[in-house]
């Protein structure tokens, strides 16, 4: 496949962080061009199918993308040699390292504290299910050009694997794409680059650096803006550097004895919530949908309208300024420390959770009498969900700071007191408006 390439200023090499990448043989400029992987060279859903019969039966069954694409990988891959990807396949990894190379077991002893555990099932099932659907509307019709042996549910995990690790979405086109060589550049937080056609010559696939690098530095672009639980899932790593885009979901629910449950719940549906519903608690941020929707479940109000608005303020989508502060001037000071009182107790708990996982697991010796790749397994599946556990945790950590500091404001309010009163301080802080604090 590098045969189709131009000239490159990287070099396939091992590298720190993520097994292989890209490394720079020369000093590189910031706004450099590179790569230029020929547009023929990417498999995408328009890619010719080596075995024309198969294309056709898939084709014809109108399938979405991803589904598609990984029949696309399997039938491929099962042509060896006299498939025209077969030297790609050669540089793909065996076991791509996303989430459903986890077995449901796996996920419910290493996930136990983080709700990415849920996300992890979720996959996982909707992957399998898929497949299984697949397997009795087509591959069980057609056996002779989907054999059994081949159309495996281990063989749709690998393709599904290859795809969430290293397919990407090119900007200007707005098409998925596998793009080899490029798909051995790793991720940074920290970059902007992405992969996109050539503004200049829109046949061929380039990286813009957003940054000089050194000659022998690894290059990196931006897989997006994920938190590390979505890396996690979709690519199985959680970066060492600092991730601005982190961010970690705490869930709250309207409670079922309230008298104004049916009202409330009402309320959150209209909005697109629901009960439970779950909301991100950002690096830097105070989550102030989370907060609103915390005022929903202390309100003591039973009107329809107020509700109604207090819902909206707890959609990023449809909330304004006007009502965030219309919500807390509805609201006595006393509900409104009720709120706070919720969103911290959930913060707590769950801080709790990661402090009992990450006790029983953090350092204890991996006890494993079975083989060593079983135990080097269990030990690599350890070391993700820790570092996934103590990085949820410690912006649990900052929330909590945060809102016992607030707290502590809204304690010296007279019980009484309308929030519309110059006292309302912190209640007013905005989504976005970041707290910086020392932990
Ligand atoms: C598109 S591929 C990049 C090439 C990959 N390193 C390889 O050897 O095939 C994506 C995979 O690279 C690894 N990866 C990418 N960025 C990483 C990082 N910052 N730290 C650790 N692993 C990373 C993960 O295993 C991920 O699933």
């Amino acid at each position: 496949m590098k045969e189709g390439l131009a000239k490159q200023k990287l070099v396939l090499d091992r590298v720190d962080s993520g097994g292989r990448g890209l490394v720079a043989t020369q000093s590189l400029r910031q706004g450099e061009r590179l790569l230029f992987v020929p547009s023929g060279l990417l498999i995408t859903a328009d890619s010719e199918w080596g075995c024309a019969e198969t294309g056709r039966i898939i084709k014809e069954a109108g399938l979405p993308e991803w589904p598609m694409l990984a029949i696309f990988l399997i039938s491929e891959a099962s042509r060896e040699e006299s498939s025209r990807w077969f030297p790609y396949f050669a540089t793909l990894p065996k076991t791509p390292s996303s989430i459903l190379q986890w077995t449901e077991e796996e996920v419910n002893t290493w996930l136990t504290a983080s709700p990415v555990r849920e996300k992890a099932l979720e996959c996982i099932r909707d992957v399998t299910e898929t497949y299984r659907d697949l397997r009795a509307t087509i591959f069980l019709k057609h056996p002779e050009v989907f054999p059994s042996q081949v159309y495996t549910l281990a063989a749709f995990k690998w393709a599904f694997g290859i795809l969430f690790s290293r397919l990407v979405r090119l900007p200007s086109v707005g098409k998925l794409a596998l793009v080899p060589w490029a798909d051995m550049l790793n991720h940074s937080p920290q970059v902007d680059s992405f992969l996109d056609f050539d503004q200049n010559n829109a046949k061929s696939v380039v990286t813009v650096t957003d940054r000089a690098y050194q000659s022998g530095e690894q290059v990196f672009i931006s897989y997006g803006k994920r938190s590390s639980g979505e890396l996690f899932l979709a690519y199985g790593f959680i970066p060492s550097e600092l991730n601005v885009h982190d961010s970690v979901e705490l869930e709250m629910e309207i409670d079922s004895d309230d008298p104004s449950f049916e009202a409330k719940l009402r309320a959150a549906n209209e909005q697109g919530l629901s009960s439970p519903q779950r909301f991100p608690v950002r690096k830097d941020g105070f989550p102030a949908q989370l907060l609103a929707y915390a005022r929903l479940i202390a309100s003591r109000t039973s009107d329809p309208a107020q509700l109604s608005r207090i819902a909206r303020a707890a959609t990023e989508a449809n909330a304004t300024e006007k009502d965030d502060s219309d919500v807390i001037a509805m609201l006595s000071a006393e509900e409104e420390t009720n709120a706070y009182e919720r969103v911290l107790a959930v913060c707590e708990n769950s801080i709790a959770e990661y402090t009992k996982f990450l006790e029983a697991h953090e350092l204890d010796e991996v006890m494993n009498s079975d083989t060593s790749t079983r135990v080097s397994r269990t030990r690599m599946l350890q070391q993700l969900a820790v570092s996934l556990c103590k990085n949820e945790q410690r912006m649990l950590f900052r929330l909590q700071h945060i809102l016992r500091t607030d707290l502590r404001g809204l304690r010296t309010l007279p019980a009484t007191e309308n929030m519309s009163g110059g006292a309302k301080g912190k209640a007013q802080r905005k989504n976005g408006e970041s707290a910086v604090l020392m932990m």
